[in-house]
């Protein structure tokens, strides 16, 4: 693969169970397993993708949901360029329970500009029939807590998996973007013949 590589940092959090491994495994190394076992601390894997023409190394970080490894898992957030809060379609509990993963990102992540930080919200199993949370319903909560992308996702059934990652590198980039081109400092509407001056953010 030519080209210089972006090294990009992304983490799944979310409550235990909702198949964070899952996607994680599937993307990587195409396999699901229908006994996972819990994760204890962390774990990561590498994969290497290109996005838009832009070449990147994805280093996906799989958290452990059970409240028990809260201080195994939250050292490890720090440098994240992206958070995949995940939840499962047929765990109602999981869903409720994004906010609180959202404020524990920030909080142990440090994230200086939470308003900014690229989340993508993700709802996983959607092979299973039995759901408790609608696409509406979890699409109104992407639109109200920060107009997140929403990606519905089966790891068993490898639907949406490698979109979902693709969007979290699209996020991160998207944030860089507007970050270089607010460094610039000044805007040049070049259809105009006057010139503004102002910051765009
Ligand atoms: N039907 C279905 N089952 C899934 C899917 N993703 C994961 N599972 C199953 O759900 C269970 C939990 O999946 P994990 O990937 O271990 O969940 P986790 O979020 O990593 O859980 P913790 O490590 O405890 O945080 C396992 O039995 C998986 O096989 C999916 O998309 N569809
Ligand atoms: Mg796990």
């Amino acid at each position: 693969m030519s080209g210089k590589s972006l090294l990009l940092k992304v983490i799944l959090l979310g409550d235990g169970g909702v198949g964070k491994s899952s996607l994680m495994n599937r993307y990587v190394t195409n396999k699901f397993d229908s006994q996972a076992f819990h994760t204890i601390g962390v774990e990561f894997l590498n994969r290497d993708l290109e996005v838009d023409g832009r070449f990147v190394t994805l280093q996906i970080w799989d958290t452990a949901g059970q409240e028990r490894f809260k201080s195994l898992r939250t050292p490890f957030y720090r440098g994240a360029d992206c958070c995949l809060l995940t939840f499962s379609v047929d765990d109602r509990q999981s869903f409720e329970n994004l906010s609180n993963w959202q404020k524990e990102f920030v909080y142990y992540a440090d994230v200086k500009d939470p308003e900014h930080f690229p989340f993508v919200v993700l709802g996983n199993k959607i092979d299973k029939l039995e759901r408790q949370v609608s696409t509406e319903e979890a699409q109104a909560w992407c639109m109200e807590n920060g107009n997140y992308p929403y990606l519905e996702t089966s790891a068993k059934d490898d639907t949406n998996v490698a979109v979902a990652f693709e969007e979290a590198v699209r996020q991160v980039l998207a944030v860089e973007e507007q970050l270089e081109h607010c460094m610039l400092g000044h805007t040049i509407d070049l259809h105009s013949s006057s010139k503004s001056g102002s910051s765009c953010c």
